[in-house]
């Protein structure tokens, strides 16, 4: 993997739980992924989960996948600001609860942007992986609600999972190849690597923006040896 890493520090940074790092990855082609592994404080971190794991009201609901029904193979629950125009996936419908049924999501979204000066979410889509069964497939989140540059900022507590993250195949790139040059030359063309894969921790928070959602797709697969329940917040802008 060639990962381009840089450091931001504290003066840019400015949440106190930090630590003061971040990574930041380019992927190319105005594709970016931030990662700040210690985001929120490892105990504050934990009355989070066990606050969440009691009182959203989770819902497994049965959604399609290739013109098929399934139950999704995760919980799930839906939090939006009052006005957003509604969220559609999967042929799914969530219900959109208020911020203010949930008080405490209100100071994880403070952090968030504080995180991040200048960004602004607001909806919250929450996943509960209860073991390593539970899983989210390859997908983007590029629904049109979330226009065409959609910035996710995403919150991990609970249980270590992986992340992926996967460049779609580009038409682009096959276009651009030239004619009679070996296909070992062609795809040495720049040094980003076309996938790569994150641990997310108790207390971590991954961003995507720019072009991630348009050129790449990402899952949390399957993964036998996860056996604790994983709770993943992702904020959202609807525009
Ligand atoms: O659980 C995660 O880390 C990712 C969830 C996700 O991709 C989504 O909710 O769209
Ligand atoms: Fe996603």
């Amino acid at each position: 993997m060639n990962l381009k890493m840089t450091k931001e520090y504290e003066s840019r940074n400015p949440n106190p739980n930090e630590g003061g790092k971040r990574q930041s990855i380019d992927l190319g082609k105005g594709s970016e992924v931030v990662l700040i592994p210690r985001f929120l404080a490892f105990d504050e971190s934990w009355k989070w989960f066990d606050y969440l794991n009691k009182e959203i009201p989770w819902t497994r609901p049965t959604i399609r996948v290739f013109g098929r029904s399934c139950v999704q193979p995760r919980d799930t629950c839906y939090v939006a600001s009052a006005g957003l125009p509604e969220l559609s996936y999967s042929g799914y419908q969530p219900h959109a609860y208020s911020w203010d049924e949930f008080p405490p999501l209100k100071d994880i979204l403070e952090a968030v942007h504080k995180a991040f000066p200048g960004s602004y979410f607001n909806s919250l889509l929450l996943n509960r992986y209860k073991g390593g069964n539970d899983y989210v497939g390859w997908h983007a989140d590029d629904e049109k609600l979330y226009g065409s540059t959609p910035e996710i900022a995403s919150v991990s507590l609970g249980c270590d999972r992986e992340f992926l993250l996967k460049k779609k195949p580009s038409k682009m790139s096959q276009d651009k190849r030239v004619e009679g040059e070996p296909p070992s030359k062609r795809s040495k063309k720049n040094n980003h690597s076309d996938q790569h894969s994150f641990t997310l921790k108790h207390g971590s928070l991954l961003l995507m923006r720019g072009h991630t959602q348009r050129d790449w797709v990402h899952s949390v697969p399957k993964r036998a040896k996860a056996e604790a329940t994983r709770i993943n917040l992702t904020f959202r802008r609807v525009v």
